[in-house]
């Protein structure tokens, strides 16, 4: 079985990642490995709802998500953001598919708290046949995050626990979570490694607050025995190495003893 690597490209900072960026997840995919994309977006939401003059709010990193709310965001994750993901992979000379959650039931979800948040959803399911025959045919799937429910309806997925979701159920190999900072900064340092017991001290003193709460709540709910470690790096100066090889804050359950 090839390793499964899911690369979370954040909202924050798509629009600057580098040709180089895209070559090396096409270089990952030609040395072996099954790279799967899945994007966010917020920033650019933003813009569209500011357009529109739409008012949305966050509630710990989860924007309430009315029906014009979610109609903006589906327009921008699915209309905009996918397809330019799409289009830099193939640029780069890979072969991408841009579907969304709903899109052959991908992301199943049901609504984290209707009252409180609207249209957010949470994924309990996914669709890992279709992700694993798009990858069985050298296609790079790139996922925007809105799913859908049982019955049918539509629901904003916040993009960090979209990936940790496909990660945890295509049992991938590596998290890794691209955004605009280097890692998780403390005291302006970024740390190399975090735990899952010094994360929550964090989120309580509040020296992780806002969009990074969704990230490491994601990463912790998909450390498993197959993906011992997720990693949080910054898009503008890196690029995802074919040996992993990338500088950032690996976050893992419990503290890893250093080699004597
Ligand atoms: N301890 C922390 N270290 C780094 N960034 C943090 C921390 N706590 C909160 N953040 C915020 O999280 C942001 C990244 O999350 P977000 O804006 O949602 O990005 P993305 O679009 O990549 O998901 C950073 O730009 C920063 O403002
Ligand atoms: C429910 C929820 O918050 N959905 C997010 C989906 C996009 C996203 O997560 O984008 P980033 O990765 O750029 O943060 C939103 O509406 O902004």
């Amino acid at each position: 079985m090839r390793e499964i690597v899911v690369i979370k490209c954040g909202g924050s900072t798509i629009s600057e990642l580098s040709n180089e960026f895209f070559q090396s997840v096409v270089n990952m995919q030609q040395a072996g490995k099954r790279p799967i994309i899945v994007h966010g977006g917020g920033p650019a939401i933003n813009e569209m709802l500011q357009k529109l003059d739409i008012k949305s709010e966050f509630v710990d990193g989860l924007r309430k998500t009315t029906s014009e709310v979610l109609e903006t965001a589906e327009m921008v994750l699915c209309g905009k953001v996918n397809k330019q993901v799409v289009t830099s992979i193939q640029r780069a000379g890979g072969l991408a598919v841009g579907l969304s959650g709903c899109d052959g039931k991908l992301i199943e979800v049901r609504a984290v708290n209707e009252g409180m948040l609207g249209f957010v959803g949470e994924p309990i399911m996914i669709n890992t046949t279709l992700l694993n025959s798009l990858m069985d045919q050298q296609l790079i799937p790139v996922i925007a995050p809105i799913g859908i429910n049982e019955s049918g309806t539509h629901y904003n997925v916040n993009a960090d626990s979209a990936a940790g979701a496909v990660a945890k159920e295509l049992e991938a190999e590596q998290l890794v979570f691209v955004t605009d900072v280097d890692g998780i900064l403390k005291d302006g340092k970024c740390l190399d490694q975090v735990t899952a017991t010094e994360i929550e001290n964090y989120i309580s003193d509040g020296t992780i607050y806002g969009g990074m709460i969704p990230k490491v709540r994601a990463a912790l709910s998909t450390l498993t025995d197959t993906l011992q470690s997720v990693m949080i790096m910054n898009g503008k100066a890196t690029t995802v190495g074919k040996d992993g090889s990338v500088k950032g804050t690996v976050i893992v359950k419990s503290k890893v003893k250093a080699h004597v």
